[in-house]
C-alpha cells in the first residue's frame, strides 16, 4: 500500500490543507530532534536539521549519520543539517523545537526573531520549567508571542532510537486548533509513525512530563532489584498521580489513559533504552547524581522536572508522593531504599 498516497487523499478538517506545509526545519540536532526530522523526511517533507556543531550537521549532510546519538542509523539521503538557524528558518513553515526543557527559553530567545509569523510550531520537549512552573507551550507563547493555536505538541511512547529503526509505533499531536493539529498529523504520519489528535494540550504535555518522574523510580527499583509487583504498585500509583494533578489543571481525565498519558508511562519504565529510566537505575544502584549523568550522557528529564513537577502540586494543593520521593532521591540525598519506605509507611486509603 502507498501510504503517502492514502494520507494526501484523506480529507482534512475545513480550511487545512496538505500544501500548506511546505517545508519543516527541525531545531536540535539530538537523539529525538534527529529521528523526528527522519520522520518528516520519511512522511515526504522537505526538511532542514539545525545543530549546535559543525561536525553533527556535516555528518548529518554528507554522510547521513548523526553517530553521537542514533548510531547504526542511516538517515534519509534528501535531509540535510546545517548549523546557520537563521538560514534553515527563511520560510519554513512548520518549525519544530527539540531542545531540553530546562533550554528551550534560552534557545528560543536566540530563534524568535527569525520565525515566519505564520508558522506551525512543534514542542517535542517533556518537562516543566524550573522556578515559572511553565508547561513548554506556555513558555513559547510567552516569549515568542504566538498564539497558543499556533502550536502543536507531540508526544507519546516515543523512544527514539526505536522509532530511528523505523519499529512502527503511535504517537499525539495535540493543539487547541483541532484544524492546526490535524496538519501536523497529516505532515508527519507515515508507514511506521501513526499519530492521533488530541485538543487536550495541558493534559498531553503533564502527562510527558510526569511519565519521566515515574521512570527515574522505576529504573531505580531496576537498581535496588525490586520484582514487578512493586514494579506495577509504582507504575499504578503513578499514573493516579499524574491523573490528580492534570485533572486540578484543567486536563481530560481521559488523556492519562490513552498514548500521552499510560502509554508514554509504560515504554518509559519499561524501556532500558529510557534516559530516564537508565539515570534511575544508576541511582539505585547507589551511584552519584554526578555519576548517573555521566552515565546517561542525553537529557534525562525527570531528573530537574521532579522538582518543578513537585512545586506545582505543592501549588495547586496535589498530593504526589512519589514525586516528592524522587526529588528527594534526586536532590536531597535520601537513598532510594529509603524513600521506598517512606512511600510504604503512608497512611492507608482508599484506592
Ligand atoms: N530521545 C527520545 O526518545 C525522546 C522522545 C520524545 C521526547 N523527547 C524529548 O525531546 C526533548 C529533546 O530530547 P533529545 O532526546 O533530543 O535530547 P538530547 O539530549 O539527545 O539532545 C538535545 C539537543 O538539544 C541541543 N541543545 C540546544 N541547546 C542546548 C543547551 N543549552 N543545552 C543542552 N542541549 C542543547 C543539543 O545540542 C542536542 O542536539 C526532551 O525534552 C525529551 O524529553 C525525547
Ligand atoms: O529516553 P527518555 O527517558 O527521555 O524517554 C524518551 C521518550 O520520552 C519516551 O516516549
Amino acid at each position: 500500500m502507498d501510504v503517502e498516497a492514502v494520507l494526501s487523499e484523506t480529507p482534512l478538517a475545513k480550511g487545512v490543507r496538505m500544501t500548506d506545509i511546505k517545508r519543516a526545519v527541525v531545531l536540535g540536532a539530538g537523539s529525538w530532534g534527529t529521528t523526528f526530522a527522519k520522520v518528516l523526511a520519511d512522511a515526504g517533507r522537505e526538511v532542514t536539521l539545525v545543530a549546535r556543531r559543525v561536525e553533527v550537521a556535516e555528518a548529518v549532510t554528507e554522510r547521513h549519520v548523526n553517530p553521537d546519538y542514533l548510531p547504526g542509523i542511516r538517515l534519509p539521503d534528501g535531509l540535510s543539517a546545517t548549523t546557520d538557524a537563521a538560514d534553515a528558518l527563511a520560510g519554513a513553515d512548520l518549525v519544530v523545537l527539540a531542545v531540553p526543557s530546562q533550554t528551550l527559553r534560552q534557545n528560543l530567545t536566540d530563534w524568535a526573531g527569525l520565525l515566519d509569523p505564520s508558522a506551525t510550531l512543534v514542542s517535542l520537549a517533556k518537562g516543566i520549567e524550573l522556578g515559572t512552573l511553565r508547561r513548554m507551550s506556555e513558555v513559547v507563547v510567552e516569549v515568542t508571542g504566538v498564539p497558543e493555536s499556533s502550536i502543536a505538541v507531540v508526544t507519546g511512547p516515543n523512544l527514539a532510537p526505536e522509532i530511528a529503526d523505523e519499529q512502527p509505533t503511535a504517537s499525539v499531536v495535540a493543539c487547541v486548533d483541532p484544524a492546526r493539529a490535524e496538519l501536523v498529523q497529516h505532515a508527519v504520519a507515515n508507514r511506521y509513525f501513526r499519530p492521533y489528535t488530541n485538543v487536550d494540550v495541558v493534559g498531553c504535555e503533564l502527562g510527558g512530563a510526569i511519565k519521566n518522574v515515574i521512570a527515574l523510580a522505576y529504573g531505580m527499583l531496576t537498581g535496588l532489584g525490586m520484582g514487578d509487583n512493586t514494579k506495577a504498585t509504582l507504575v499504578t500509583r503513578g499514573l493516579a498521580e499524574m491523573a490528580r494533578l492534570g485533572e486540578k489543571l484543567g486536563a481530560d481525565s481521559r488523556t492519562f489513559s490513552g498514548l500521552a498519558g499510560l502509554g508514554d508511562l509504560v515504554a518509559t519504565c519499561a524501556s532500558p533504552l529510557s534516559r530516564n529510566h537508565i539515570f534511575g537505575e544508576h541511582l539505585g544502584r547507589g551511584d552519584s547524581l554526578a555519576a548517573a549523568q555521566r552515565a546517561t550522557r542525553q537529557t534525562a528529564e525527570g531528573v530537574k522536572s521532579c522538582r518543578s513537577i513537585r512545586d506545582l502540586a505543592r501549588r495547586y494543593g496535589v498530593e504526589m508522593p512519589i514525586t516528592e520521593q524522587v526529588e528527594r532521591v534526586c536532590h536531597e540525598n535520601v537513598p532510594p531504599r529509603v524513600a521506598v519506605t517512606e512511600l510504604m509507611s503512608r497512611d492507608l486509603s482508599a484506592e
